[in-house]
């Protein structure tokens, strides 16, 4: 089966194009294409598929490294843009919709000729993210996780979002906390935990421990997740672009004050292609 390896920020994917109607890989085989000594190695895989929305060019879908299915791939977004663009499935200048599993997604082109993903509202209700042990939406929740109150902001992009706020990510107990967060009963679809650092009014610093993968170079809905949770806690101005520096590269981010919706800028690169034998 033929692939491309494709990044975006250093977080790294393997695409499928499956709009021919064949069947995705199941759990097992995705964790071994994902798995970097037996398979291609990849943090997520991203399959190409039929349209679902009027309109749309096509929709993906996405599996972690663990073979786990997930809803939100903001990364992914921006690379199954370019991968459609360079198939000649897209125009060039943008203007097209694709839908994942949490939705449609309108796709523009900035300065740079970077892609810029409209992720949609963020979700901060209880139930949306989902979380369990409140009912009504908080700026900010308090866990005692191993015996240490840990304060966090909750948010859905689709996928779910823990946001920690830290005052030097480079120190963050992200191997720690990030597993342990995932544990609690809290979250009972899991979650993703990310580690903010405010640098200024626009710019912050973030670290994502990924549900289904671990920690990631970067992660583009986890990025919203942070500009949003950290907007509503006054952290940050939300009328500006934030710049967030994750390790693997810079995404840019802006709430869209007439909606409330998020749309997410940066970086795409193709990287090899390939066929799986086994
Ligand atoms: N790396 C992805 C997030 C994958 C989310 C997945 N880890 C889950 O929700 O289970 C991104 O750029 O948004």
């Amino acid at each position: 089966m033929r692939f491309s390896k494709m990044h975006g920020a250093g977080n790294d994917f393997v695409v499928l194009d499956l709009r021919d109607g064949r069947a995705p890989p199941d759990a097992a085989q995705c964790a071994r294409i994902a798995d970097r000594h037996l398979g291609v190695g990849c943090d997520q895989l991203l399959t190409v598929e039929a349209p679902r929305s009027e309109g749309a060019v096509a929709s993906y879908r996405i599996w972690n490294s663990d073979g786990s299915a997930a809803r939100q791939c903001g990364n992914g977004a921006r690379c199954i843009a370019a991968w459609l663009l360079r198939d000649g499935a897209a125009p060039a200048n943008g203007g097209f919709a694709i839908d994942s599993p949490a939705g449609r997604h309108e796709v523009a082109r900035d300065a740079q000729g970077g892609f810029v993903i409209d992720m949609g509202a963020p979700g901060f209700l209880p139930e949306a993210v989902p979380l369990r042990g409140w009912h009504v939406a908080q700026d900010e929740y308090t866990l005692d996780i191993d015996g240490i109150a840990v304060r966090f902001g909750a948010v859905s992009m689709g996928n779910p979002h823990a946001v920690i706020e830290a005052a030097d990510v480079a120190t963050a107990p992200v191997a720690e906390l990030g597993p342990a967060m995932q544990a609690s009963l809290a979250f009972p679809e899991s979650v993703n935990v990310g580690f903010a650092e405010v640098v200024s009014r626009d710019r912050i610093r973030l670290r994502v421990f990924e549900r289904g993968v671990g920690e990631t170079l970067a992660c583009g809905s986890g990025a919203c997740a942070a500009v949003a949770s950290l907007a509503r806690r006054g952290r940050i101005d939300a009328e500006r672009e934030i710049a967030v520096e994750l390790p693997g590269g810079t995404l840019r981010i802006r709430i869209d004050r007439t909606d409330g919706r998020i749309r997410m800028g940066g970086p795409t690169a193709f990287v090899f292609e390939g066929s799986i034998l086994s």
